[in-house]
């Protein structure tokens, strides 16, 4: 059996619409084995929304590795070990994707490179912010490109910390890709790339004074921020109590917040709020590192039936 395990992943980060994204100390496990016949998928914790077929996404990543390779496996066991918040904007699709492409390509022999495996990936996904993360860790910049992505990945040091906001309700990223508008204004635009690029810069020489303005954002958050009702209070709050930005974690409705050196009592004073204030939904709240490391193999006892 082979043990993955598998990073959360923040997607956006403020003004980086689809290609920008962090890998977070949060984890899926995905174990797979081959036998001898049939698909066996089982899930811990379980959701209704983990399908227990072939329409089950870990299992249709591993495909894809599978067509790719011109391997199959006899019959397939899957278990699932959950940690990521399902729909909730961290990533538990991209989590999936990417472990389950990078379980089923040791399954299979190992034929594809990483750069194969980041593609693949991304492909299924439809957009690289997520899936890139998931796979190699660290926070990147990304691009889906016709036959590749071209990313550059950053190791975060352990000084940002990452302030996540979990409500108790979800919302699906197809939903919430849906409700975007097909077209933007030019001034829209020109305020974005700015901010990605400050951000970029802020983050990767450790400025991160510039990062509440660097993580504004007009292409997403204007919009999908209505389907929050509590979005500008917990924005708010973490910027009053010292946040360097605060922004929807990929399609929502998680909010994160970028901490530094200060994080202990910004989580005391959030903890505080939470219990006090009035708000539309239950918050979850943790305060998590960056993922520098991606998918990596938890364990491997034998890989596959004597052939
Ligand atoms: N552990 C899992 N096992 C199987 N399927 C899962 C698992 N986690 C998520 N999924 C699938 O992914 C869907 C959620 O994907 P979606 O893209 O809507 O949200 P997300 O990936 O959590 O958020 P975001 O893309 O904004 O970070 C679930 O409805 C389910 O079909
Ligand atoms: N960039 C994606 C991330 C969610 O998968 C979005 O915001 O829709």
């Amino acid at each position: 059996m082979i043990s993955v395990k598998v990073p959360a992943s923040s997607a956006n980060l403020g003004a980086g619409f689809d290609c920008m994204g962090v890998a977070l100390k949060l984890y899926n496990i995905i174990e797979v084995e081959e036998i001898e016949k049939g698909l066996i998928i089982t899930s811990s914790p379980d959701d209704p929304s983990i399908a227990k077929d072939e329409n089950n996404l870990v299992f249709k990543a591993m495909k894809t590795v599978f067509d790719e390779v011109g391997w199959y496996p006899r019959g397939l066991r899957i278990n699932l070990i959950n940690e990521i918040p399902l729909t909730r904007g961290l990533g538990s699709s991209a989590a999936c994707i990417s472990g389950g492409i990078y379980a089923a390509n040791l399954l299979s022999g190992g034929k594809l490179s990483e750069e194969e495996m980041i593609y693949l990936a991304a492909k299924m996904e439809g957009h690289p912010d997520n899936s890139t993360p998931a796979m190699i860790g660290g926070l990147v910049f990304a691009v889906l490109e016709d036959k590749k992505v071209n990313y550059i990945k950053f190791v975060v040091p352990t000084r940002l910390k990452f302030a996540v906001f979990i409500p108790d309700f979800q919302l699906s990223t197809e939903y919430a890709r849906n409700i975007l508008p097909k077209y933007i204004e030019f001034k829209d635009a020109v305020f974005n790339i700015g901010r990605a690029t400050l951000f970029a810069s802020a983050i990767t020489t450790g400025n991160y004074e510039l990062l509440p303005a660097a993580t504004q954002d007009r292409l997403h958050q204007p919009y999908r921020k209505k389907l929050i009702p509590d979005f500008d209070k917990i924005v708010n709050l973490s910027l009053e109590f010292g946040a360097k930005g605060a922004f929807l974690s990929g399609a929502g409705p998680s909010i994160i917040a970028l901490v530094d050196e200060n994080y202990e009592i910004f989580e005391q004073n959030v903890k505080n709020a939470l219990a006090n204030m009035e708000l539309a939904a239950n918050w979850d709240f943790m305060i998590l590192e960056a993922d520098n490391s991606g998918a990596t193999v938890f364990s491997v006892q034998s890989t596959s039936l004597k052939r």
